[in-house]
């Protein structure tokens, strides 16, 4: 993928981060999600520890809502909030149902180290920052899933076992939600450092931000890993 789906500036960000970009996208974790070999005990030890990460980065996303200065940064984060509440996460509750872990279960999941360093690192990025710095923090959480969804889609066998999360990741309501998102980013990029914020003093702190929360979602790969 370009990256330009998601909008220019998360092509400038994931351009600015290669090999942290790479090391996510590409994590041993996505490939046996892939070719179906990763084991089911760490698949479901992430997926109990992602549903943990999403309630929290519903929170972060509300934060989005309190630090918006247009209507339409306030629909979009709204928004994400919905999809993630009440969408995204119907895949881990059915997926863990199935497994007899109920809903319950997984809101009293104990927090492993990883998400709980990924999911404070994009709080406090909008507690201490703004804006654009909550943004930073969250868009490779956004767009790696979908450029990780439309690359498995396309790989994958069509009957591998983890085609459900792969169709999710891939599906018209995540990509076009980030398609969404991509384009609030622009503006809000362009709106508070004009017309081209990669020459604003501000912008090296920002892709600082970027490659930090990848490195984190690196890192939410290797503890899925080690709970097989
Ligand atoms: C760790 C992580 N990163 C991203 C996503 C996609 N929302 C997720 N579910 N989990």
């Amino acid at each position: 993928m370009s990256g330009l789906e998601y909008g220019s500036t998360f092509a400038l960000w994931r351009d600015g981060s290669q090999a942290e970009w790479r090391a996510f996208v590409h994590h041993p974790f996505v490939e046996g999600l892939s070719d179906g070999t990763l084991p089911r005990a760490a698949f479901l030890h992430y997926l109990v520890q992602d549903y943990v990460f999403l309630v929290h980065f519903s929170r972060a996303w509300s934060l989005g809502v309190v630090k918006a200065e247009t209507l339409d940064e306030m629909k979009v984060c709204a928004g994400t909030v919905d999809a993630l509440v009440n969408h995204e996460m119907a895949l881990h509750v059915e997926t863990c149902a199935a497994e007899g872990i109920g809903e319950a279960a997984l809101f009293e999941a104990p927090e492993a180290f990883e998400t709980l360093a990924y999911t404070r690192y994009v709080m406090d990025a909008g507690l201490q920052g703004d804006f654009l710095d909550l943004m930073a923090a969250l868009a490779p959480c956004c767009f790696g899933y979908g450029e990780i969804g439309a690359r498995l889609a396309r790989e994958a066998p069509t009957d591998a076992p983890y085609r459900t999360w792969i169709d999710t990741y891939n599906g018209a309501a995540y990509q076009d939600a980030m398609i969404r998102v991509g384009e609030m980013i622009d503006a809000a990029l362009a709106r508070r450092l004009g017309p081209e914020p990669a020459h604003a003093p501000r912008w090296p702190y920002l892709q600082q931000r970027f490659a930090t929360a990848t490195r984190l979602e690196t890192a939410f790969w290797d503890m899925g890993l080690r709970g097989g």
